[in-house]
């Protein structure tokens, strides 16, 4: 009998996720298998991967143990690791919940970008607090084909780069990452969102996200943009004392972002498990492809 590992299957707003519950750190998720996991034709299928893990047992996240008892250890799809997954926290707060580790209300999610602060309404959405938004000098050019714009850099704890356009259509079919320059900006790459007006404090965006390709939505994403969007329209919560609300289409749903007085930035929306089930270990180790 082979050993079966458990996972389940998750999204927020169609940012779509591998759950792999692992309290006590002991599944060695090397980057091939997370890539194997997450390859939607040979694998489960998934923009990224959520490790599941005590704080205590982890390495990266034990001095936060005292303060948040779960660990979201995220991987992009393509095994690499990111800092930071808005909508991964979100249905990592979802699994908690499902499996009894969390009630609705509050709770505290440790994250390689500090700890944060989730709440999970009795009426389905889930908000978290995402922290601050940091602007970094200067910009970037991205590049579509014959056409270039220029791009704010913000940082979510993960970076973007914020490209308002005239139509989305115009970021052509993102198979592969926009090029954007100057590249030494970015030498680990780069979230990048191309964004349109939909009506007063209201944006679409399509997103090419390092490490998955273009996704259904960012959450991180959501927060630049809506930031970015803000500051463009005049609007800086820190000046006028006023808290501002920007609501974000994304291609699998709709994010609605705050940023507040003191510049806290709070993302809500959906978080879904719709499945799981077990993984043969063995498979894992050498995937038929
Ligand atoms: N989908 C995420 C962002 C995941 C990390 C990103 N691809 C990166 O490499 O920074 C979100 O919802 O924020």
């Amino acid at each position: 009998m082979s050993t079966r590992i458990a996972f389940l299957k998750g999204h927020g707003t169609e940012n779509d996720f591998v759950i792999v519950p692992d309290p006590e750190n002991l599944i060695d998720l090397s980057p091939a298998a997370v890539a194997t996991l997450c390859d939607r034709r040979a694998g489960i299928g998934g923009d990224g991967l959520l490790h599941v893990v005590r704080s205590a047992a982890h390495p990266e996240a034990r001095g936060m143990a005292a303060e948040a008892e779960w660990f979201m250890d995220y991987r992009n799809g393509d095994g690499s690791i990111a800092e930071m997954c808005g909508n991964g926290v979100r249905v990592f707060a979802r699994y908690l919940q499902r499996a009894g580790q969390a009630t609705e209300g509050d709770l505290k999610v440790a994250t390689r970008g500090g700890v944060k602060s989730v709440h999970i309404a009795k009426e389905g959405d889930v908000t978290v607090g995402m922290g601050k938004a940091l602007f970094p000098e200067g910009e970037v050019t991205v590049c579509v084909d014959e056409r270039s714009w220029p791009a704010r850099n913000v940082n979510m704890g993960n970076p973007h780069a914020v490209a308002f356009v005239d139509d989305l259509a115009h970021a052509g079919n993102l198979f592969a990452a926009p090029p954007f320059s100057p590249a030494s900006v970015y030498p680990d790459g780069v979230n990048v969102e191309f964004v349109v007006d939909r009506g007063p404090r209201h944006v679409a965006l399509r997103v090419h996200e390092r490490g998955a390709g273009e996704t259904r939505s960012c959450g991180t994403g959501a927060c630049a943009v809506a930031v970015a969007a803000a500051r463009r329209d005049g609007a800086d919560p820190a000046v006028t004392g006023t808290p501002v609300t920007y609501t974000v289409d994304v291609p699998g749903g709709r994010l609605v972002i705050t940023e507040r007085a003191d510049g806290e930035i709070e993302m809500t929306g959906p978080a879904v498990i719709v499945a799981e089930g077990e993984i043969d270990a063995e498979w894992l180790e050498r995937p038929a492809k």
